[in-house]
């Protein structure tokens, strides 16, 4: 089975690419090596992607891994676009998930609405010996001002996908591996992991 070491420190993103690439031996970094920061400091998802994924295979030293790393972020329309790839920082450099949410559902409001339209972009950053890839994926639905449920992980619990009236949060996990960002980026990161 082929391996791919995946360039995030993310939990959330861990267990859902291992659930989505069950072709293969998916391997985070941080168990191979000691973690080290990266400063993901470009404007867009799929430039901090690429910036993930080089960081890491440069310090695998090894020159046969192929990595993989997902830089994504939810943009809601009322804020115009915001967070968007500052989703992970938007209550400061060490916020946590429940931190980000609040402020975001916060937000919001000031705006005086109680939901907008919103949607999850994953970039997908495919590195080896010598190419470098990537594909994005798009998930739309309403960003709304309370949080619901606990399945998931960061902003699902105040997201409902387009078609649905529950949040990500209290939706089956079958549901979000079929129609999120990430699942349609892999879907098609698959197809380029077989031609590397
Ligand atoms: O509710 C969510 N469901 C998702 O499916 C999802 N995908 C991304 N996000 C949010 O977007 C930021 C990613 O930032 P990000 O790509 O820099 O990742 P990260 O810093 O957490 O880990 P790393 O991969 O960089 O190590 C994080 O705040 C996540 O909460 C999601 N939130
Ligand atoms: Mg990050």
């Amino acid at each position: 089975m082929k391996r791919l070491v995946l360039a995030t420190s993310n939990k959330g993103k861990v267990r859902e690419i291992k659930e989505l690439c069950e072709n293969y031996e998916v391997v985070p970094y941080t168990d191979i090596i000691e973690p080290f920061e990266i400063v993901e400091d470009a404007d867009t998802f799929k430039e901090n992607a690429l910036i993930k994924a080089r960081a890491v295979y440069k310090a695998l030293g090894d020159e046969d891994a192929v990595v993989l790393a997902d830089d994504s972020g939810i943009s809601v329309d009322v804020l115009d676009g915001a967070p968007g790839i500052y989703s992970a920082r938007y209550a400061g450099e060490n916020a946590s998930d429940k931190d980000n949410l609040y402020k975001l559902i916060d937000d919001i409001k000031a705006k005086s609405v109680t939901s907008s339209p919103a949607h999850y972009t994953a970039a997908i950053a495919i590195i080896t010996k010598d190419k470098e890839r990537t594909v994005h994926g798009w998930m739309y639905g309403t960003a709304i001002t309370e949080a619901r449920g606990d399945g998931g992980f960061g902003y699902d619990p105040m997201f409902i996908p387009f078609g649905f009236d529950k949040t990500l949060g209290e939706l089956d996990n079958a549901i979000k591996k079929k129609l999120s960002h990430r699942s349609k980026a892999l879907s098609l990161a698959s197809k380029v992991l077989k031609v590397l």
